[in-house]
C-alpha cells in the first residue's frame, strides 16, 4: 500500500528518471532524425515518415471516420443524397454558419451546411459527427476546378459495424421518408456553365453543362386530365404495379423500368400527362433534350447522372435531331455518331448499362406521328406501354367545363347536351376546348364560346371535306382526261404505224390484171380496208 509520504519521498526521484528518460528518447529522435535525413533518399523518406505517422495515430486513436463522396464513380452516390437530406433536419442551434437560398419558384428558405461545418446527432447511444467538407481539383485537357464534395463521418471505432449496418440504412430510409413528406417534385433540365441558376445545392455536374433544377410547380393531376377514365385507371393501375414490384423485378432477372410511349396530336395533353404521372409518384423528372447532347458517350454521362425513382422525358423523338428511322445509318457512319447522340446509343442505353445501374426508372417519349419512328422503339421491353392521346371526347369535356368552370356532372348547364353532340363529330383537342372555356368566369359565355367554336370548325371541316371532294373530282376528271388523251395519242400513233407499215407492204400488182376491183362505199369513197398504195408495175 502506499501512503502520500512514501510518495512525498519519491516524486523528485521520479520526475527526474522520466525527465532524463524523456531527455534520452529525445536525443536518440533527433540523432535518428539527423541520420535519416543524411542516409535515405527525400521521397522515400516522407513516405516513410507518413507510413509511421499513420500507423501510430491508426494505434492509438479510438476514432473512426467514413468519407462519403458526392459520386461513386460517375453515379451519384445514394448515401451522400441521403446524408444531405437527413443533415438539413439535424442543424442545431449551436451550428454556427449555414447556406441559406430562396429561389422565386420556392416557397420557403432552404438551409444546408457549409464548408467544414458539424452537425451532431446520436442513434442508438452512439455518438457521432458529421463534417461537410469539399476540395478542388484540376480535371480535363482544359485544367477546369471541379469541387470534390463529402461528408465526413467520425464515432468511436468499436460501433463500426452498427455504423454500417444499422445507422446508415437508417439514414437511406429517413431521407426517403422525408422526401415523400416534403412531397417536392424536381424538374431537371440541362444547363451550360456557367449558369446564374446554380444556386440549388440540387444541381448535378456533368461535363460542360449539368442538370439543373426547379420545383415542378406544373398543377396537371389525374383528376385534372381531360381523358377517358378507363385510359386513366389503366395507367395508374400500370404505375401502381410497377413501383411495388421491386422483389419481382429482381426475382425474374429484369431491370426495375417502364417505357412508356405518348402519342398524338398536339394539345391532346401528352405533356399534362407526363407531370400527372411524376405528381402521381412523386418522381422527378428529367427533361432530356437529345438535340444538345453531342455524341452517345455524352449521353451515357448524362443519363448516368440522373438519379432513382425518376421519369426521364424525351419529347418529340420523331423530330429531335436523333436519327429515329435510320438504325442502319448509325452503326455504318462512325464520324456521324461521334457528332451527335443517336438512336442506337439511346436504346443501347436504356437497354443496358442505364437499366443495370439504376432502380425505379420510367423513361416516357412522345411523338405526334408514332409511324415516322423506328420500328426498334416500339416492341415490348423498350416501350411496355403505348398511350394514344386523342381529340376531346364528351369525357373529356365534361372534366374540362368541371376544372373550368366549376359544372358539376350532375348539374349540367343547358348548352352541355349541345356541347357533347358538337364535340363527338369535331376534332378539337382539349387544349383548344380548355382555351376556350378560360376565357371568362362566366359558364353561359364561356360555353357559348365553345359552341361558337365548335361550329366554326364544324363548318370549316366541312368545307374542306367538299373541298377535297371537289378536288378528288377534278383528280379523277383530270386523270380521266388525261388516259383519254393518251388513248387518243396511242391510237393515233398505232394507226401511223400500221399506215407507216402498210407503207412498206407495197402490194405489187401486175399492170394487165384486169380482174382488180375497187369496193366503193355509197358515198363514193373508196373501203377504207382498201386504202393502200398500188403501185402499178408494168408487166
Ligand atoms: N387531356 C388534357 N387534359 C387536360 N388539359 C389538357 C389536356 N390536353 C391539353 N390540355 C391543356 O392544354 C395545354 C397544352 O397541352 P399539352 O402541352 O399537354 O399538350 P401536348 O400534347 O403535350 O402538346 P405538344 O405535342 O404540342 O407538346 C395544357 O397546359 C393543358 O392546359
Amino acid at each position: 500500500m502506499f501512503s502520500l509520504n512514501d510518495m512525498k519521498g519519491q516524486m523528485p526521484t521520479t520526475a527526474s528518471t522520466l525527465f532524463s528518460a524523456y531527455a534520452s528518447f529525445a536525443t536518440c529522435m533527433m540523432l535518428l532524425r539527423s541520420m535519416a535525413k543524411e542516409l535515405i533518399p527525400e521521397p522515400f523518406r516522407t513516405y516513410l515518415f507518413s507510413a509511421i505517422n499513420y500507423l501510430l495515430t491508426s494505434f492509438f486513436s479510438t476514432k473512426f471516420t467514413l468519407i462519403v463522396d458526392e459520386h461513386s464513380g460517375m453515379i451519384r452516390n445514394q448515401v451522400y443524397d441521403a446524408a444531405d437530406v437527413y443533415l438539413r433536419t439535424k442543424i442545431c442551434p449551436s451550428t454556427e454558419r449555414l447556406h441559406v437560398g430562396k429561389t422565386p419558384r420556392k416557397k420557403a428558405i432552404s438551409v444546408a451546411m457549409t464548408k467544414y461545418e458539424e452537425v451532431a446527432d446520436t442513434f442508438d447511444n452512439v455518438k457521432l459527427r458529421w463534417r461537410f467538407s469539399s476540395e478542388s481539383k484540376k480535371v480535363g485537357k482544359k485544367n477546369k476546378n471541379v469541387e470534390k464534395r463529402f461528408f465526413e463521418l467520425t464515432f468511436s471505432k468499436r460501433h463500426k459495424d452498427k455504423v454500417l449496418n444499422s445507422y446508415l440504412p437508417f439514414v437511406l430510409a429517413r431521407a426517403e421518408a422525408i422526401k415523400d413528406e416534403q412531397k417536392v417534385v424536381k424538374l431537371y433540365t440541362r444547363h451550360l456553365w456557367p449558369s446564374s441558376s446554380h444556386d440549388d445545392d440540387d444541381d448535378e455536374e456533368e461535363g460542360n453543362s449539368y442538370w439543373g433544377s426547379v420545383k415542378l410547380e406544373h398543377p396537371s393531376t389525374f383528376e385534372t386530365m381531360a381523358m377517358e377514365p378507363e385510359l386513366k385507371r389503366a395507367i395508374v393501375e400500370d404505375m401502381d404495379r410497377f413501383v411495388r414490384r421491386r422483389e419481382f423485378y429482381k426475382k425474374v432477372g429484369k431491370a426495375w423500368k417502364r417505357g412508356y410511349l405518348l402519342y398524338g396530336p398536339p394539345g391532346t395533353g401528352k405533356s399534362s400527362l407526363i407531370a400527372a404521372m411524376a405528381n402521381y409518384l412523386k418522381f422527378n423528372l428529367y427533361d432530356l433534350e437529345l438535340a444538345s447532347i453531342y455524341s452517345d458517350s455524352h449521353l451515357r454521362r448524362v443519363l448516368l447522372s440522373t438519379t432513382n425513382r425518376s421519369i426521364l422525358v424525351i419529347e418529340d423523338i420523331d423530330c429531335c435531331g436523333v436519327d429515329a428511322r435510320n438504325r442502319a445509318a448509325d452503326s455504318k457512319s462512325k464520324s456521324d455518331s461521334e457528332d451527335r447522340a443517336t438512336l442506337s446509343g439511346l436504346l443501347n442505353f436504356i437497354d443496358g448499362l442505364w437499366s443495370s445501374c439504376g432502380d425505379e426508372r420510367i423513361i416516357v417519349f412522345t411523338t405526334n406521328h408514332r409511324d415516322l419512328l423506328d420500328p426498334a422503339l416500339l416492341p415490348p421491353g423498350r416501350m411496355d406501354v403505348h398511350i394514344h392521346l386523342s381529340y376531346c371526347t364528351a369525357s373529356g369535356f365534361r372534366i374540362l367545363a368541371s376544372n373550368y368552370l366549376g359544372i358539376a356532372v350532375d348539374n349540367r348547364h343547358r348548352l352541355c347536351g349541345e356541347i357533347e353532340g358538337l364535340i363527338a363529330s369535331t376534332e378539337v383537342t382539349p387544349a383548344e376546348v380548355a382555351e376556350e372555356l378560360m376565357k371568362s368566369d362566366d359558364a353561359d359565355f364561356a360555353l357559348q364560346g365553345l359552341v361558337n367554336l365548335l361550329k366554326w370548325k364544324n363548318a370549316v371541316a366541312e368545307r374542306k371535306k367538299l373541298a377535297n371532294q371537289e378536288a378528288t373530282a377534278q383528280e379523277t376528271k383530270k386523270i380521266a382526261n388525261q388516259e383519254a388523251t393518251e388513248q387518243e395519242t396511242k391510237i393515233i400513233a398505232n394507226q401511223e404505224a400500221t399506215g407507216q407499215e402498210m407503207d412498206n407492204k407495197v402490194a405489187e400488182v401486175p399492170f394487165h390484171l384486169p380482174e382488180l376491183h375497187i369496193l366503193m362505199h355509197d358515198d363514193g369513197l373508196p373501203s377504207p380496208s382498201l386504202c393502200f398504195k398500188i403501185r402499178l408495175k408494168p408487166s
